[in-house]
């Protein structure tokens, strides 16, 4: 079997200037337009339209583990979980697969937890580079007093979160108060100081196309680093339609200010194959760049199982058991 190169998933990570933010600029949010059906013919043919096999196959999986967020957002997370999740982060496949694939030393790109379990994450995961994201600002429905969730930014951060995982409020999009949206990101932004801030727009519960690209475009207006899609808790989570719009969003934004904003995909991405169809779209619509962590990230608590398992095949021959992989 023919190794693959580590150059191929772990390309040098360029300093991106981040993201300041420009004012609020109301003819730019109006004049954005979502053509749904267009959008949605486009989503539907993406699944068929690249196909990567055995070495290259394996390879882009190394890099979707390179680029996930392992996350456990559970009512029921104890520390105990929290320290197997981040044991997995640091080694997310068993360690004579990675050899044989040439990729010892792959991680995944961060852990994703509740804030409580911050310091539990920040501890277990301590002499590694790998970040703690935080999902802060009441998640997942963002409802509680605007000022807790502002202090509670502070908490995880002062609990060592390099990453702040905020929700925005969807009343603000589905009403068109835009600049109500944008004061708050605004002053999220802010409370996030250095570490930097992924807008869940919660997309299910926007409406229409149309108010997920202009929420899309107010959130990185107001500084966001990132815009994800989910909490994983709506009814409907990430989707093919709604990547499209949000990354033509990104690009757009990239084309008129110069600023590069992350993308991520969260909620029910579960199997390795769709993961290969977010990758190759990223590609094909934001080129390689965006392939790198600080640039594109999934949000997904089941999806290293199945990737495990496909790298076991390719390597062994035979698929392990899914229970076999329990967690992640
Ligand atoms: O942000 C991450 C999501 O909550 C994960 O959703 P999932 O459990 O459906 O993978």
């Amino acid at each position: 079997m023919q190794t693959i190169h580590p150059t191929m998933t772990h390309l040098p990570t360029i300093q991106e200037p981040r993201n300041n933010g420009i004012p609020l600029d109301l003819s730019w949010v109006k004049s954005v337009q979502a053509n749904t059906s267009a959008i949605e013919r486009r989503a539907a043919t993406l699944p068929g339209r690249r196909s990567v096999k055995k070495d290259y196959q394996a390879a882009w999986l190394c890099k979707a583990i390179s680029l996930m967020d392992l996350t456990t957002l559970s009512g029921d997370d104890t520390e105990g979980r929290v320290r197997r999740l981040c044991a997995k982060a640091r080694q997310p496949v068993r360690p004579d697969l990675l050899k044989t694939l040439g990729m010892e030393g792959l991680t995944t790109g961060a852990i994703c937890v509740y804030h409580d379990m911050v310091e539990t994450a920040v501890d277990a995961l301590r002499g590694t580079n790998i970040p703690v994201a935080a999902v802060s600002t009441g998640f997942p429905a963002g409802l509680s007093p605007f000022k807790f969730r502002i202090a509670e930014i502070g908490e995880s951060v002062n609990a060592g979160a390099d990453e702040i995982d905020i929700v925005i409020t969807r009343r603000h999009v589905l009403q068109g108060n835009w600049q109500a949206l944008y004061d708050e990101m605004t002053e999220m932004r802010a409370a996030c100081g250095q570490a930097h801030v992924k807008a869940i727009l919660a997309t299910g519960e926007l409406g229409s196309l149309r108010n997920v690209a202009r929420a899309s475009v107010v959130c990185m207006m107001a500084g966001a680093d990132f815009i994800k899609t989910s909490t994983g808790k709506e009814s409907v989570n990430a989707t093919l339609p709604v990547t499209l719009t949000m990354i033509r969003t990104i690009r757009e934004y990239h084309e008129r200010t110069g600023f590069r904003i992350g993308y991520k995909p969260a909620g029910g991405i579960s199997k390795a194959k769709d993961a290969l169809v977010y990758l190759a779209m990223i590609k094909d619509e934001l080129g390689d760049r965006w392939l790198q962590p600080d640039l594109f990230r999934f949000g997904a608590s089941s999806l290293l199982g199945d990737i495990e398992r496909q790298l076991e095949h390719h390597v062994t021959g035979g698929y392990s058991a899914g229970w076999r992989h329990a967690i992640g």
